[in-house]
């Protein structure tokens, strides 16, 4: 059971909503905040130092500014806009590979710094993006950065030497290609550890329904009885209202099994089970208690009416034909309704049915008897 999210004060509610359902997406927005800034303030750095003209340098501090922003609006608003995960972390990339190429073009000195920044965008991409959203990412960062290299080599040689141009493109195409093929790689893990996690919910699921349910008649089994039942205990321990338990059990089966063969015993249970099915609600327990004998708990409900719950259970039961048994030999039981007594624990009172429920077989079978 997941723990109750606690309620946000009014400030936290404006920044990340009302709900948790944006905290991933805020956390990645958050980190790539301060990812920026620091490239950003390395850029002041350079404007101070003079190895960037200062004009296009502020022009892509405020491009910066203007995409974290931007960025943490859409995000924030992701969900009235219809905006996928995908979708942001896309253009979030795209936007941060512009700002990148451009710094490239105006940092001088240090622009190799920039190829990193490439990579580390692309370790991010690898989280969000499908591998062939990735590869046309990669792909057209690169084109865009070739493009960017042989611009400056043609209109700053100085600077831009061609060599190192074409070195750094070399270097910078190898490294994007490599974290590309990882991201895929990644992807494909990814894929498979969801559809794992898929199969072992399932068969957790299948765990947990064997856990509580009785293979042949698909009601609850013992266990499962014992664990509603102890719940039953805590809640009724503050509540006042009527609980009553009964205990039914199928007369003269032995006789069934012996004339007609265990597997039409076992169709006489099912049917047993389906035709008084019907008779309990959603909150009522209803389980096999044992072989051929079941357990009903009815909690608010007074003695009268689990009586009434019991007899048309009977009524019901009487008409049920099964496969392989003579019409002549209707399903009967005998069984013993209590009202739980106050402060009484449940087992006491389950054992009081039973001794109803043997009063029923011992005064002739298919009968209920309410003590
Ligand atoms: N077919 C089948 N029989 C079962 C199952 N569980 C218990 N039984 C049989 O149920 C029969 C119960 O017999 P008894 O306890 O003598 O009771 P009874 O014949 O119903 O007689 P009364 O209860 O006195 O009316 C036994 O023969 C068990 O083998 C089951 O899952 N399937």
């Amino acid at each position: 059971m997941t723990a109750p999210e606690k309620p946000r004060s009014p400030l936290a509610r404006l920044f990340m909503g009302a709900d948790h359902t944006l905290d991933r997406l805020l956390a990645y927005w958050f980190a790539t905040c301060a990812f920026y800034m620091a490239s950003l303030a390395v850029l002041v750095a350079e404007i101070l130092a003079g190895t960037t003209p200062p004009q296009a340098g502020l022009i892509l501090i405020g491009a910066g500014m203007a995409g974290v922003t931007s960025f943490y609006l859409l995000v924030r608003f992701s969900q009235r806009l219809g905006l996928e995960y995908w979708q942001l972390a896309l253009y979030q990339a795209v936007w941060a590979m512009g700002c990148i190429i451009a710094a490239y073009a105006i940092t001088g000195p240090i622009r190799g710094a920039s190829m990193s920044l490439m990579l580390v965008v692309m370790v991010f991409c690898t989280f969000a993006l499908r591998p062939r959203q990735a590869v046309a990412l990669a792909a057209t960062a690169v084109v865009c950065i070739g493009v960017t290299m042989w611009c400056m080599a043609r209109l700053d040689p100085a600077q831009y030497p061609p060599a190192v141009e074409l070195m750094n493109f070399i270097l910078i195409a190898l490294g994007m290609t490599g974290v590309t093929a990882l991201s895929g790689a990644m992807n494909r893990l990814r894929a498979r550890l969801k559809d794992q996690k898929a199969e072992l919910q399932k068969a957790l699921e299948r765990i947990q329904t064997l856990a509580t349910i009785d293979e042949l008649t698909a009601l609850a089994n013992r266990r499962h009885a014992h664990a509603v039942l102890s719940a039953e205990e805590e809640r009724i321990d503050g509540a006042p209202g009527p609980v009553c338990v009964a205990l039914l059990d199928l007369d003269h089966f032995k006789l069934v099994n012996d004339r007609y063969g265990h597997a039409c015993g076992d169709a006489v249970l099912r049917a047993f089970a389906d035709a008084a099915r019907p008779e309990v609600r959603n909150r009522d327990l209803f389980a096999r208690w044992g072989g051929e004998e079941f357990l009903l708990m009815l909690p608010d409900t007074r003695l009268e009416d689990a009586h009434r719950v019991v007899a048309r259970m009977k009524e019901r039961v009487a008409s049920v034909e099964v496969d392989g048994v003579p019409p002549a030999l209707r399903i009967t039981f005998s069984a013993g309704v209590v009202q739980r007594k106050a402060g009484e624990p449940l087992s006491d009172a389950i054992t009081r049915a039973d001794q109803a429920m043997y009063t029923a077989k011992s005064t002739g079978r298919d009968r209920v008897i309410a003590a």
